[in-house]
């Protein structure tokens, strides 16, 4: 059971469904596999596996990155609920630098969003309780951690419902033009 292209929106940022195997007891699938998702892109060993649970409804998390020599690809799967998972191009002399690219993620579709190294990452629970699951290709890194604003003027990200919990943190992320002409990955 491996997994199938979907869509690639932006250079390296790609849609992924995860074959199912099912029968009378449910059904099996892969959540990360190095070989198959190396030959999607996935840059290197898996450093860290995050889980987290969103109780509300139109709550957000995000976006948030980590600078170089951080940088971390995410894939990113729900594994219960849906959310509307965004992802932003930071990568310096990209030409689909700022734009952002929203999907819905959710347990019944199976789908994961593999985001490259150079992209901000976010998301909003489109029903209570969501669960993610997310690979990362490096640790937790602090001191390079950063983010964009949720609602910044420039990205215009077209969440679908009004944002309901947001953490301070995230309220107080930098716009987008904080970011000058990109990060180097
Ligand atoms: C991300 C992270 C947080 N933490 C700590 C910091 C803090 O005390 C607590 C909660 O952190 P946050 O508020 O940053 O959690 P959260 O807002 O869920 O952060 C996550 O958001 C999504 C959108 C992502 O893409 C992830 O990479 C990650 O940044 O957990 C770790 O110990 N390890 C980690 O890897």
């Amino acid at each position: 059971m491996k997994f199938e292209l979907v869509e690639e929106p932006m250079l390296g940022l790609k849609l992924i469904k995860r074959q199912c195997a099912g029968d009378e007891r449910g059904y099996f699938s892969r959540l990360y596999c190095e070989k198959a998702l190396g030959e999607f892109g996935w840059p290197s060993e898996v450093a860290q596996s995050n889980f987290s649970k969103t109780n509300a409804v139109g709550a957000i998390r995000g976006l948030h990155f980590q600078y170089p020599p951080d940088a971390e690809a995410k894939l990113v799967t729900c594994v219960s609920g849906a959310v509307f998972d965004v992802a932003v191009d930071l990568r310096k002399g990209s030409s689909t630098f700022g734009r952002w690219f929203g999907t819905e993620l959710s347990a019944k579709n199976q789908m994961s969003l593999l985001v490259p190294k150079g992209f901000a990452h976010g998301f909003q629970a489109l029903e209570s309780d969501s669960m993610l699951v997310y690979f990362a290709s490096c640790a937790y890194a602090p001191e390079n951690e950063s983010g964009v604003i949720w609602n910044d003027k420039d990205l215009a990200i077209d969440w679908p419902l009004p944002p309901s919990t947001i953490s301070a943190r995230d309220q107080e992320m930098p716009p987008l033009k904080s970011i000058g002409d990109g990060i180097k990955v």
